[in-house]
């Protein structure tokens, strides 16, 4: 899809409007041209019904370039919202591995940078529409007086449109690279932020890695250099043609055809009068590219979402099919394994033969590595298993119920997020979660006002604390924590694993939890060991 085609689709009923306005624009431009030729090969005419005619013609233009200009803005920006609210629908409904396979970067560029681009560039196309127009009928006016001139006009326009059209494909081919370029030096960046302590404590790391950030930042200017100078190339072949054009006008047609000296006054006129809007469609046509490169972009990512949608065609507001309590949760030879970038299989989990009773505490514990965080992403729906099933009170979890299937869990995983407001929750009880925030013994860091905690600037088991509170207050019947205690100290450990998960036992909840806390392992229900991928050995506590 190009920016016109865009502004065309989103501009709807207004379309027309707009069409007619820039039409006006360009007409009204034509007879200042005309008007002024006319005046100036017949003085008599000078008065006040010319003087007014003149004023009436230019209020015309500057209140029709003016409505093109303001609504083509308003057009494109609406078009832009469009897009961003759909890429983010659709991030919300694609699945945590297609997000994964696509990366932050490519993300946040295509919604961030790539839409700057349309929305700065956009609104010049209704120059660049007004520009075509006057010239659609400066050109016109010349073949008005005179065919020939007219069609060497032609000509050369055509000629200078082909070649330029040839070089636009390659810088096209270079934005395209310059927008990869891009995505290389953003993840570049991200890892250094990331690993910003690491770096402060490596100065031969820091170096290390700005070295590898100068690299892709001499690509990246390598890349915008010379699409720079395409863009200075084209248009210095397109002001040159120009003048090759006038050349040909003023010197070489008059040898060879005829036409009067006032004709060819009103034909240089004419051409001279072409010039800015020739300029505006040259220096337009980069913005033209450039903004359908970025448009391109951003619909390449639409569609690896729409990819990872549909590799998953997970069923959004299924109809809950466990309302009357799940049962058992069942893993029937149950695998996963991570593909790697190349495309080969990496690490495989399962088969898994396990089953975790409604209402039981069931531990997941095993060396690094063996799998527990992976099994637990597939025991809650969110990998998908490429082998064998997992059933949920007697009923295959599949791309028609997981959705629903997910509802029913809380979880906080070892790479647990905390949002800025309790998002999901946000018309909790405050007394509620200043009462958790007290039982955590947080009431001294943080507090709970406009919808969320007002301190998340805590050690990484406060913060786990705060995740905790989240999911009490979401109440779910399934309850997962992956390593939850780990950064506890002693006496949270202890109130963790003889406290917190006896009551939610009490309260029916099904508790899975992965640990390395050999100590506690008599809380459980069953405890399951897991060892390269694979389940060693379940024992009933
Ligand atoms: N996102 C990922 N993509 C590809 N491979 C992964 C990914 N996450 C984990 N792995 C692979 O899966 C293996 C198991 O990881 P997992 O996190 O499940 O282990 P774990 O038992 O929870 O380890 P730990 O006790 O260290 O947390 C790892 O060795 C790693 O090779």
């Amino acid at each position: 899809m190009t920016i016109v085609d865009l502004i065309v689709q989103e501009a709807g009923r207004e379309r027309s409007r707009i069409l007619t306005a820039a039409s006006m624009a360009g007409a009204t431009s034509m007879f200042v041209l005309i008007g002024a030729n006319v005046v100036a090969g017949a003085p008599e005419l000078l008065g006040f019904l010319a003087a007014g005619l003149f004023a009436l013609v230019v209020a015309g233009h500057y209140l029709s370039a003016k409505y093109v200009y303001y609504r083509t803005a308003t057009v494109v920006e609406s078009a832009l919202h469009r897009i961003r609210i759909r890429i983010v629908d659709k991030l919300e409904k694609a699945d945590i591995q297609g997000i994964e396979r696509i990366g932050a970067a490519e993300i946040h560029d295509a919604i961030t940078e790539n839409l700057s681009v349309v929305s700065h560039y956009g609104p010049l196309i209704a120059a660049f529409l007004q520009a075509a127009l006057i010239l659609a009928f400066a050109v016109l006016y010349v073949a008005w007086i005179s065919l020939p001139t007219f069609i060497a006009i032609s000509f050369l326009l055509t000629i200078g449109y082909l070649t330029y059209r040839e070089r636009a494909k390659e810088l096209e081919r270079y934005l395209q690279r310059l927008g990869d370029a891009r995505v290389a030096f953003f993840d570049l960046l991200t890892d250094l932020l990331k690993g910003f302590k690491e770096v402060k404590l490596s100065q031969r790391r820091g170096r290390d890695i700005c070295a590898d950030i100068e690299r892709s930042s001499g690509a990246l200017r390598g890349f915008n250099l010379r699409s720079g100078e395409m863009n200075g190339d084209n248009f210095i072949f397109a002001s040159s043609n120009l003048y090759a054009l006038l050349g040909v006008i003023v010197i070489v047609l008059p040898q060879h055809i005829d036409v009067d000296s006032s004709a060819l006054v009103d034909i240089v006129a004419a051409i001279l009068f072409l010039w800015g809007p020739m300029t505006v469609l040259i220096t337009g046509a980069p913005a033209y590219i450039r903004s359908n490169v970025a448009l391109d972009r951003a619909r390449t990512l639409e569609e690896k979402l729409d990819k990872a949608i549909q590799e998953t065609r997970i069923a959004q507001d299924a109809e809950d099919t466990w309302r009357g309590g799940f049962g058992v949760i069942a893993g029937r030879g149950v695998e996963f394994e991570y593909v790697s970038d190349d495309g080969d299989g990496a690490f495989r989990v399962g088969p898994l033969d396990v089953e975790i009773p409604e209402g039981e505490i069931v531990f997941i514990v095993g060396g690094n590595g063996s799998g527990k965080s992976t099994a637990l992403k597939v025991l809650t729906g969110l990998y998908p298993p490429t082998g064998g099933e997992l059933r949920v009170g007697g009923i295959r979890v599949d791309s028609s119920n997981v959705a629903a299937y997910r509802e029913k869990i809380s979880a906080i995983y070892s790479d647990f997020h905390l949002f800025a407001k309790l998002y999901g929750l946000l018309d909790v009880d405050p007394a509620a979660v200043h009462r958790l925030i007290e039982q955590m013994g947080l009431h001294q860091k943080t507090s709970f006002e406009n919808e969320g905690f007002t301190n998340r600037n805590l050690s990484t088991g406060q913060r786990k604390r705060l995740a905790m509170i989240v999911a009490l207050l979401e109440d779910r019947p399934i309850c997962v924590f992956d390593e939850w205690a780990a950064d506890q100290d002693p006496e949270f450990r202890a109130h963790f694993y003889e406290e917190l998960l006896p009551t939610l036992k009490q309260r029916g909840k099904t508790v899975i939890a992965v640990t390395h806390d050999d100590r506690f392992f008599h809380c459980a229900d069953r405890v399951i060991t897991m060892e390269y991928g694979r389940i060693r050995s379940v024992e009933r506590a």
